[in-house]
């Protein structure tokens, strides 16, 4: 028997680190903001931002050049104590460098000590298999013991390999700590050799193209969704471990439609939220990941029509049973978590 038995498995770690949570906190995460925490300008900006996102993350890993992680680490530890997260309600997350690398030890050991209060998530990038999240959990359960922690630190797994995305079930169920994973498009495309230089997103070359016309006329041909096998096997991993399933980064910053689109394409299919690399992309997260209101109010009638939930309505010319009222409440629990942080939308969503 290769697994821990059902009641190991909520055992803590360590002597002294706390229980595993048995349900992940219900949060609002639609975006999870990137910060370069080396860099004192951008630092300086973030208890004025805290309140515009869901969750600021502090990235320690790619995008850090070598000769500034120990700057990036004590800057990450510095934002984790310029504000009030856990009373204010923003998610206060780090990205580390990865296990095989030489910073991997300092960076968890860093801010599960001396921020570890602070702390809800640790992302751990290129996790490769269960083995990962197992030498990660038993790691950060000794510093929680050590740092006197009572709330436990959750994992966040980004796929990023090939053999990462074949374990993807694995690794979604691998501990109680995993909160969810994140595609991480760009390091995944490099490790399968797809032939890109993008950081998620379509490509102009993948696409699929008419039959040709009986006139030779030019044979229309539309962009396709490299992404969309990835993303959908993601989501199913995650919601079978009851966990979350994140879109990744989206590199162009400038195509604002374009990073629109894709996540668009990531919440239709289950996902909660994306990362947001620059302020103009937090704006676009807040809305494509709150759930429009026509849909909310179109589903609130579904639920008032069935009020238990089972039998069969018409509502403008739609079937409706059990199943879309599952889908009704989906969207409009959702709707509830995005009015409790958002007046306006509150408002939009109780005008039906
Ligand atoms: C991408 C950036 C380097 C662009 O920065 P910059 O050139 O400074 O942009 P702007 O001049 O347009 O900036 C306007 C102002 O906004 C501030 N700014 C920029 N980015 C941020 C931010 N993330 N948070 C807060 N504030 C930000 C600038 O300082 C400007 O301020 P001011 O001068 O006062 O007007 C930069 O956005 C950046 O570094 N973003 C984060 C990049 C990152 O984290 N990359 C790693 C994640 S993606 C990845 O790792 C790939 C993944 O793992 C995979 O494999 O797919
Ligand atoms: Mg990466």
């Amino acid at each position: 028997m290769s697994q821990k038995t059902p009641r190991d498995f909520f055992k803590p770690l360590a002597i002294g680190a706390p229980a595993p949570m048995r349900d992940l906190p219900i949060r609002l995460e639609r975006m999870i903001h990137f910060v370069p925490p080396h860099l004192d300008k951008v630092r300086a900006k973030v208890p004025d931002m805290a309140g515009s996102v869901d969750v600021m993350l502090a990235n320690l890993e790619d995008a850090i050049p070598a000769d500034a992680k120990d700057a990036a680490r004590a800057g990450a530890i510095e934002m984790a104590n310029m504000y009030d997260w856990q009373g204010k309600g923003t998610g206060f997350w780090s990205r580390v460098n990865p296990l095989n690398s030489p910073w991997f030890q300092e960076d968890v050991s860093e801010l599960v000590l001396k921020a570890g209060h602070q702390l809800d998530v640790i992302m751990l990038p290129k996790v490769e298999g269960p083995w990962d999240i197992h030498f990660a959990d038993q790691y950060v359960a000794q510093l929680e013991a050590k740092a006197g922690l009572t709330r436990p630190i959750l994992f966040h797994a980004i796929l990023e390999t090939a053999q990462g995305m074949a374990r993807v079930e694995e690794i979604a169920l691998a501990s109680p700590r995993m909160q969810g994973i994140s595609l991480g498009p760009a390091d995944l495309a490099a490790d399968r050799k797809m032939k890109t230089t993008r950081v998620g997103g379509g490509h102009p070359f993948y696409r699929v193209i008419d039959d040709p016309n009986e006139d030779g006329s030019p044979r229309a041909s539309a962009q396709q969704d490299p992404w969309h096998y990835t993303i959908a096997r993601m989501v199913d991993a995650c919601r079978m471990a009851g966990i979350n399933a994140f879109y990744g980064p989206f590199g162009d910053i400038a195509d604002l439609d374009a990073c629109e689109q894709q996540f668009r394409n990531a919440f239709l299919l289950g996902c909660s939220g994306t990362w947001s690399l620059h302020p103009k992309q937090i704006a676009i997260a807040k809305n494509v990941f709150s759930p429009d209101p026509k849909e909310v109010v179109f589903a609130r009638k579904i639920l008032a029509a069935m009020p238990d939930g089972s039998g069969v309505a018409m509502i403008d010319g739609k079937m409706q049973d059990d199943a879309t009222w599952k889908q009704a409440k989906v969207i409009s629990d959702l709707a509830d978590l995005v009015a409790e942080k958002d007046p306006d939308l509150a408002k939009a969503y109780a005008a039906g």
